[in-house]
């Protein structure tokens, strides 16, 4: 039976499966929903995000001292203990004898190679903040002079940010939490245990959301009695905020899964919202609104400090198709826009293509709308075509921008 630290065979289990493509949340939160301390939770949590958002810094180190990148399993302890060592700075000695014990568990013959190559492995001397070159390149042009802080701060773990209500304060500080303010009613909370087993977010007074993302519902104003169409609307964290504001709510999207959790989660909340399953390709006639969002799908480089993962698997490719999809999207979405009404494009991507480029050639086809650019409750940068926020202290990078029907 094997000594080791059951968070770090915890870790080796679900990093394989992120590497081979799941997304790291909800197999954490599967793993933690099982007996584990806090302690435990804390170290699991964050040697997987952290060793996946310093991947492709832990490869350059590891790979000098290989003939050739091993087996997955092998490579997974490799990835772990070397994220130990060279970033949490946890002592040589405990991170080879937890990682040999752990690669002996696999294979007797991998100890050895395990504890050779921990020994052995140093930080590169020029630090490339774990980015492919042209994600790297999309920073420099996006924040052209507060880039160096910005992939720095996508190096450090994410905060929680909740939306909370005056009576969920009050509750999670009764639960020992430290909540700390953030941007208008999104606070920073520190927890020794999982939300979801909270007294303040079973009662609905608590929800996840980042400053940036709540940024977007903002940009829709004053909502009260006003009929909304919220478009790709996922799980209608969004829609649930606008109608708590008042408004009357359609949310729309691809997936009827999400109509469903989207459903108990509203409810969870106090609020109704109508959910509708549609590919918006192709969306049929939804009506005409004064008010529509249209969340977009998009390639998530906004949001790297809370899914590293995404990094691993971004390609320039994966943009282009995401730009397009976007446009065609944004096109079908103006339909539903009444004379006077606004439509407010968001993305969580830092990638001009999926941004002002959407919008750009969106206005050139369309002299019958044009663009306001929103002001937003978090540190931001105003361009032409709209509002970005800026990725530092946790808040995630949108491009969020309001378009006026004038005919
Ligand atoms: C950025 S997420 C939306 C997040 C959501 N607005 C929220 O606040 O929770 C984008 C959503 O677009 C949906 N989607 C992707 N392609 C779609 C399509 N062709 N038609 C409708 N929805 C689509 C996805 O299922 C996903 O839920």
């Amino acid at each position: 039976m094997s000594s080791v630290n059951p968070a770090r065979n915890a870790a080796v289990r679900i990093l394989k499966q992120v590497l081979d493509g799941a997304y790291a949340a909800p197999l954490l939160d599967q793993t933690l929903a099982q007996k584990f301390s806090s302690s435990d939770a804390g170290l699991l949590t964050h040697l997987v995000y952290g060793t996946v958002r310093h991947a492709q810094t832990l490869e350059k180190a590891l790979l000098p001292h290989l003939k050739k990148k091993p087996q997955r399993q092998t490579w997974v302890i490799l990835l772990l203990g070397a994220f130990e060592k060279l970033i949490l700075g946890t002592a040589q000695h405990a991170v080879v004898n937890e990682y040999t014990e752990l690669a002996k568990n696999h294979g007797p013959q991998l100890g050895g190679l395990v504890n050779a190559v921990l020994r052995k492995v140093e930080l590169p001397e020029t630090l490339d903040y774990s980015l492919p070159d042209w994600l790297l390149k999309a920073f420099q042009q996006a924040y052209p002079g507060q880039w160096q802080e910005v992939v720095e701060d996508l190096l450090k773990p994410s905060p929680l940010w909740l939306w909370l209500s005056d009576k969920g304060v009050r509750q999670l500080e009764e639960e020992e939490a430290l909540v700390e303010r953030g941007f208008g009613q999104i606070d920073k909370v520190v927890l020794s245990r999982s939300l979801r087993k909270t007294k303040a977010y079973q009662k609905g007074q608590a929800q996840p959301i980042n400053p940036a993302s709540y940024s977007v519902v903002e940009a829709l104003g004053e909502v009260m009695n006003k009929e909304v169409l919220d478009l790709a609307g996922g799980t209608g964290i969004k829609a649930a905020f606008l109608a708590k504001k008042g408004a009357r709510v359609t949310s729309v999207d691809l997936d009827p899964r999400k109509a469903e959790q989207g459903k108990q989660n509203a409810e969870r909340l106090g609020q109704k919202v109508n959910f509708k399953t549609a590919d918006l390709r192709t969306p049929g006639d939804l009506g005409t609104y004064s008010k529509v969002l249209l969340d977009a799908p998009c390639t998530g480089s906004g949001t790297l400090r809370t899914h590293p993962e995404i990094k691993l698997r971004i390609t320039p490719e994966y943009a282009r198709e995401m730009a397009a999809l976007q446009k065609s999207l944004l096109e079908e979405s103006s339909k539903f826009v009444a004379s006077g009404g606004e439509l407010v494009y968001s993305v969580c991507s830092i990638l001009p293509q999926e941004a002002e480029e959407v919008i750009s050639s969106f206005l050139e086809k369309h002299p019958d709308f044009e663009v306001q650019v929103p002001e937003l409750m978090v540190p931001s940068l105003k361009t032409a075509q709209g509002t970005r926020t800026l990725p530092i202290n946790g808040v995630d990078g949108f491009f969020v921008s309001r378009l006026l029907k004038v005919k």
